[in-house]
């Protein structure tokens, strides 16, 4: 029999959850339990917050609690590698509708322990309140800055146009489980989209590179690759050329949009939840930093260039320019469109 949230209360949750994610760091002065938490830290502080909300982001379909706490703690590290900062500490905020079965949650915190552990993260706080709406998972983290910050706004013409892993495979798994075409796929294409939507990795590896051999702008894709190129586009003032044929899809996606004749592109630059970073590099530092990127194991390609002329982001296919839109997850607009589909 499931127990439910109300018969262990605000307080007994919060005691099993603690025992979850508790480990030991010289950072932490004081954890779980008081009025607040109290780290130390030497370097400049980055500090960043996102949040996952049932039905938006998931659903009991498109991922498991495990996969939802991962994925919700992966989503805020993100934006940490994305500013060249080591990760540190999170705080997670929870609103849990009265009813929810305490082992879901238990297994979500299970899912966040993992990547703590794999990143060296510790949770050292956090609320949790109810809720008659859909259940939230708001993650802030805190990070070390080793070096500058990389930001959106540095990027040049001359410089190359990088993406790392590959786009659209997130996108893909919903695209499919949503048109219930998941048993149209070959088990090992179903099992990499699947991992793609439900275990993103926060790019911690290619960041610390790019920190260390400078980077002239850097971003995470959340929304999308067209979306977060201009974003880049804008912060920096500057002109994006991608080449179509360069944007790594991976080859399980490809199979998918062969099926249903949908644009394996499309994904990669509209879908978002890829979580891999995007970025520019001095053409003269491209070489090294690519055989370090290789070195490490870190996929890292060159899909384009920046150029001079007004802010926006142009595709190359088959010799011919086509300019495109910023469009990727927009939460209002899917709102009012009331999607249960993604484009
Ligand atoms: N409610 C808010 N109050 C203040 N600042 C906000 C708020 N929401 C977002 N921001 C700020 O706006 C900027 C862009 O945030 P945004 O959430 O779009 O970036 P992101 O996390 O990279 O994208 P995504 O949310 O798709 O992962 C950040 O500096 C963020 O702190
Ligand atoms: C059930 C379900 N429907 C749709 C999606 C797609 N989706 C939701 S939010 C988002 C962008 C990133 O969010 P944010 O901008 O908040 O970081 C995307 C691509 C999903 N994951 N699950
Ligand atoms: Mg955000
Ligand atoms: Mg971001
Ligand atoms: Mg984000």
């Amino acid at each position: 029999m499931a127990v439910r949230l109300h018969e262990i209360g605000e307080f007994g949750l919060i005691a099993r959850l603690k025992e979850i994610v508790w480990r030991t760091d010289a950072r932490v002065m004081v954890g779980i339990g008081d009025d607040a938490a109290v780290v130390t830290y030497e370097r400049p502080v980055v500090m960043t917050t996102d949040a996952l909300v049932q039905g938006i982001h998931f659903t009991r379909d498109t991922m498991t609690p495990e996969t939802t706490g991962a994925k919700a703690v992966v989503a805020t590290l993100s934006d940490l590698a994305a500013m060249g900062a080591v990760a540190r500490h999170l705080l997670v905020t929870l609103a849990l509708p009265p009813d929810t079965d305490v082992e879901e949650i238990l297994a979500m915190y299970r899912g966040m322990a993992d990547v703590c552990e794999t990143y060296d993260v510790t949770l050292i706080g956090g609320d949790v309140v109810s809720t008659g709406g859909p259940l939230v998972i708001s993650v802030t983290a805190t990070g070390e800055l080793l070096d500058k910050p990389l930001l959106r706004s540095g990027a040049k013409p001359g410089d190359i146009l990088f993406v790392t892993g590959d786009l659209g495979g997130s996108a893909g798994f919903l695209h499919a489980l949503f048109a219930d075409r998941l048993t149209m796929l070959m088990p090992l294409d179903l099992a990499l989209l699947r991992e793609r939507h439900q275990r993103p990795t926060p790019q911690f590896a290619a960041a610390q590179i790019l920190a260390e051999e400078g980077c002239t702008s850097l971003n995470d894709v959340s929304d999308g690759l067209a979306s977060e190129a201009h974003e880049i586009a804008e912060a920096s003032g500057v002109h994006l050329v991608i080449e179509a044929d360069r944007i790594p899809i991976p080859p399980a996606l490809r199979a998918y949009a062969r099926m249903g004749r949908e644009s394996p592109l499309d994904f990669a630059l509209y879908g978002g939840e890829d979580y891999q970073l995007v970025g520019t590099v001095d053409v003269r530092r491209a070489g090294r930093v690519l055989a370090r990127m290789q070195a490490s194991g870190v996929r890292f390609t060159i899909i384009g260039r920046v150029t001079d002329g007004a802010p926006g982001v142009e595709l190359l296919s088959q010799g011919i320019y086509q300019t495109i839109e910023k469009r990727g997850y927009n939460h209002f607009e899917a709102a009012l469109r009331g999607d249960k589909e993604i484009r």
